[in-house]
């Protein structure tokens, strides 16, 4: 599914998928949207879901917002890397754009729940890199659903009663960032990424650049 791309110090490496997954309210979007506008180099993978939309939210931007017929007819067609239930609607990862943008030496995010994770692990373990995203306090998560003030106070109580479960998921994934200041989580996210492009096994130019540097270096 990955391909192989030029580096940013010019030495070719396979493309990562870099998933951020928190209980709702935790600042998984705030964060997605940094790296988007920060980090080169970077694609954000655009789920479908069936969910309404909120205030504020475009449909091609921050979801595409379809109805179920059309939902079901993505899985059909196997148009869909992964898909989940959460809160009662589906969401999934649409397969072309990834594919093209790994194919084309680009890193892919996702935000994406632990169930559409355990999807990706399963499909391509080692091209996978995870961040769930843990709020400071229960009182933090609920004060940040409220003041993201795009939801009902209904809808942020079943988002409240589904924190724990999505907690519960926490030690399936590579890094944890506790997100208490948003500057500082954002420094953590960033880290694991630079850190993980670097890993030798993801960069499969090396030996090609190595036997160079040893035969300028045997001259
Ligand atoms: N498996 C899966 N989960 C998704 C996908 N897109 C979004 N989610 C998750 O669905 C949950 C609800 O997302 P959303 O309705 O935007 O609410 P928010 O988390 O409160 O912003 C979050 O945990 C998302 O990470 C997807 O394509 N696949
Ligand atoms: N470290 C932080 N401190 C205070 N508020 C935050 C922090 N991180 C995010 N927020 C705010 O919390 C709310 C929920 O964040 P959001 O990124 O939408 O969460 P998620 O995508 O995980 O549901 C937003 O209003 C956001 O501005």
């Amino acid at each position: 599914m990955t391909a192989h791309g030029q580096g940013f110090d010019g030495v070719e490496r396979r493309g990562l998928m870099f998933v951020l997954s928190s209980p709702s309210g935790a600042g998984k979007t705030t964060l997605s949207r940094l790296l988007i506008d920060h980090v080169e180099g970077l694609s954000l993978s655009v789920s479908a879901t069936t969910r309404p939309m909120r205030p504020g939210e475009v449909d091609g931007r921050d979801y595409a917002f379809v109805d179920e017929a059309t939902f079901a007819a993505m899985v059909q067609r196997d148009d869909l890397l992964e898909w989940a239930f959460v809160f009662d609607n589906r969401y999934g990862t649409p397969r072309a754009p990834v594919d093209a943008a790994l194919s084309s030496g680009r890193d892919v995010l996702f935000d994406i729940d632990w169930q559409g994770t355990q999807q990706l692990r399963e499909k391509a373990r080692d091209d996978v890199v995870s961040v769930f995203i843990l709020p400071p306090s229960a009182a933090d998560l609920e004060r940040r659903l409220h003041t993201r003030a795009q939801d009902s106070d209904d809808i942020i109580r079943e988002r409240m009663a589904r924190a724990a479960h999505e907690v519960s998921h926490w030690a399936e994934y590579d890094y944890i960032v506790i997100n208490r200041n948003i500057d500082e989580a954002f420094a953590e996210v960033q880290s694991i990424l630079k850190a993980e492009r670097l890993k030798r096994e993801r960069r499969t130019g090396l030996t090609d650049f190595v036997r160079e540097l040893q035969r300028q270096l045997e001259t």
